[in-house]
């Protein structure tokens, strides 16, 4: 019942059940991971099972996978599908240019292949998300595993001369061992509190060997739908430079809330 859900995951709702009603039949769809891309799934699931949507969803993450084979989407990969109408995602921070630090659930790998495989890509989040300049949430770096503390050090020695405020990485963990990603890579998360260029530091990092991809999404993503306790929704489109509002009304017996 969503009088148990959190206002947060009330925002989340609002902005994954807008997102859903971009997909249509035929569709190929890329879906994302985090918990505001797996109530996407579960909206998508509902139509899937109630209004006889079809489309192929490309998961970015074998969590999502599980997810939308549990609720009846079919999956397919990446190369099966080849190119994607859409792609829906959600993010740690966004900024007023829709660029974005992604990888806060460990798949910003699979989640940058697949969104720039997309004619489109939408971002789906709670407006705690919006920030005037990316930084604050820790930025994830992929690493391979072998020599990843050389690699460390050669990332922090290059954000010296890289207009950030700290510059403290870690190791991410899993209790009491290192995070695996879906591919059996790390991830170091930078902390630098305020980022001066996204671009060039995106740029950068990639430079270094041992790096596999850095989670700033620059220039990929279209459209930001921000989700509001209250159920209101706004949708802002960067190319088309519009803003537009709408409003969810939650429905109390709504069976996507029945397992949660
Ligand atoms: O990049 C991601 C996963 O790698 C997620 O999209 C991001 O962490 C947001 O997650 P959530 O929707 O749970 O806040």
């Amino acid at each position: 019942m969503t009088g148990e859900l959190s206002p947060i995951d009330k925002a989340k709702f609002a902005a994954a059940k807008q997102a859903a009603s971009l997909v249509e039949s035929g569709m190929r769809v890329g879906l994302g991971t985090g918990s505001t891309a797996a109530w996407l799934v579960r909206c998508l699931g509902e139509l899937v099972r109630e209004e006889g949507l079809r489309f192929r969803g490309v998961p970015t993450s074998s969590r999502t996978a599980d997810l939308a084979r549990d609720v009846g989407i079919e999956v397919v990969s990446l190369d099966e599908a080849r190119w994607l109408d859409l792609t829906i995602d959600g993010a740690d921070e966004f900024d007023g240019d829709l660029n974005l630090i992604k990888g806060g659930g460990g798949a910003l790998l699979q989640e940058k292949i697949v969104a720039t495989a997309s004619d489109q890509m939408v971002v789906i989040a709670d407006a705690a998300k919006e920030v005037e300049r990316l930084g604050n949430f820790p930025l994830p770096v992929e690493v391979i595993p072998f020599g990843w503390q050389t690699t460390q050090a050669l990332i922090e020695e290059t954000l010296v001369s890289m207009d950030v405020m700290g510059r403290q990485t870690t190791l991410r963990m899993n209790g009491e061992r290192p995070f695996f990603t879906d591919e059996g890579n790390h991830i170091l998360d930078l902390h630098l509190g305020r980022i001066g260029n996204a671009r060039q530091l995106a740029m950068v990092l990639n430079q270094i060997p041992g790096v596999v991809e850095n989670g700033l999404f620059i220039d990929i993503c279209d459209k930001v739908i921000i989700g509001y306790g209250d159920g209101r929704v706004e949708t802002r489109d960067i190319n088309a430079g519009t803003v537009s509002e709408s409003q969810l009304d939650f429905v109390e017996d709504d069976n996507i809330f029945r397992d949660i």
